[in-house]
């Protein structure tokens, strides 16, 4: 196997507070791994070991076949890396941020001008080429910085949080970009706490929660082990939630309440809807949907992903 990320009991420890807790993973050539968890589960302090801008506390980590604690700036050379927060040079126009970013990797004037002229191209940002960084929009600048880590042509692409903070069709647009690129052979790996962007994009993906991987597996495949098929969401006006769980009892595989709403993992959603009003529980809202990796985490540690 020809794994570009290969970690064994990877840990990370600030102080006595450890951020990453002994993890195990290999990722592949042309793949696109993801890391799902929600804020503090280690992810980002993950993503900074594998970019070699954090040294590991202990474990075994291996990137591009390299040791990060000796052959950091090797790889750093060969990867391309979009962090959390975009730092974009707001003095420069968009084509320079491109082109001034190429010449720490030694790449000659006219080269970068011309990849630089391709990865607007490929950003769509060819018409804001000349435009200084600060009026973009918060996609634009997304879609910048995504354009920035190709110029050095990398092997595998990080990306933290490639959607946070973007509007519905500002994500929509990154990711179709990011698809993109995984047609063409981009290994990419990114860290997100959105459960439908693991899905749209992960070929696998593992669960953290804690510093630890709490799951690991296809987006489909770890549906199919943690969930059903079908989930139920019932909301009710008045009344404790518990009072309404009891009632439903024996419905389904299983049942979670939440603040706001009672789930329920059950095979056939429309029978189930059927079998709560035979109970005449009446509820003010009922939603039947598919299971998804939501569904997973709330499952595997109790709580929702984003609260
Ligand atoms: N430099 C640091 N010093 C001390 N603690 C840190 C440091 N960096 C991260 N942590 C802590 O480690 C834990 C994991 O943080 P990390 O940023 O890796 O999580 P995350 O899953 O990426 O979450 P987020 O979505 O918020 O980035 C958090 O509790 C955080 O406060």
């Amino acid at each position: 196997m020809d794994a570009l990320i290969h970690a064994r009991g990877l840990v990370k420890r600030f102080d006595d507070f450890t951020a990453v807790d002994g993890i195990d993973i290999d990722v592949r050539r042309g793949e696109a791994f993801g890391f799902l968890g929600p804020n503090g589960a280690g992810k980002s302090s993950t993503m900074r070991m594998i970019g070699c801008v954090s040294p590991p506390t202990g474990g075994v980590l291996r990137i591009l076949g390299l040791d990060p604690r000796r052959d950091g700036p090797a790889i750093r050379a060969k990867l391309g890396v979009c962090p959390q927060l975009d730092n974009l040079d707001i003095e420069l126009t968009v084509r320079e941020n491109l082109t001034t970013y190429a010449r720490f990797f030694g790449i000659a004037r006219r080269v970068a001008r011309q990849r630089a002229a391709e990865l607007l191209e490929f950003v769509q940002l060819t018409e804001r080429a000349d435009s200084k960084v600060e009026p973009l929009s918060g996609g634009m600048k997304r879609r910048l910085t995504i354009a920035r880590a190709l110029v050095n042509e990398p092997e595998m692409v990080l990306l933290d949080e490639p959607t946070t903070g973007l509007d519905p069709q500002a994500r929509h647009l990154v990711w179709e970009r990011l698809f993109r690129l995984k047609q063409q052979g981009v290994t990419l790996v990114l860290t997100t706490h959105y459960m439908d962007e693991a899905e749209q994009l992960c070929d696998r993906l593992v669960v953290m929660d804690g510093g630890k991987i709490v799951a690991a597996g296809s987006p489909r495949a770890l549906i199919e082990r943690y969930s059903t098929r079908e989930v139920v969401e019932l909301r009710f006006a008045t009344g404790s939630q518990q009072a309404y769980a009891e009632k439903l009892a024996g419905l389904g595989e299983r049942l979670e309440v939440l603040p706001d709403r009672i789930l329920l993992y059950v095979a056939d959603g429309d029978e189930a809807v059927a079998e709560v009003q035979r109970r005449s529980l009446d509820p003010a809202g009922v939603l039947v949907r598919r299971s998804s990796l939501e569904d997973v985490f709330l499952h595997l540690t109790g709580r929702t992903l984003v609260d």
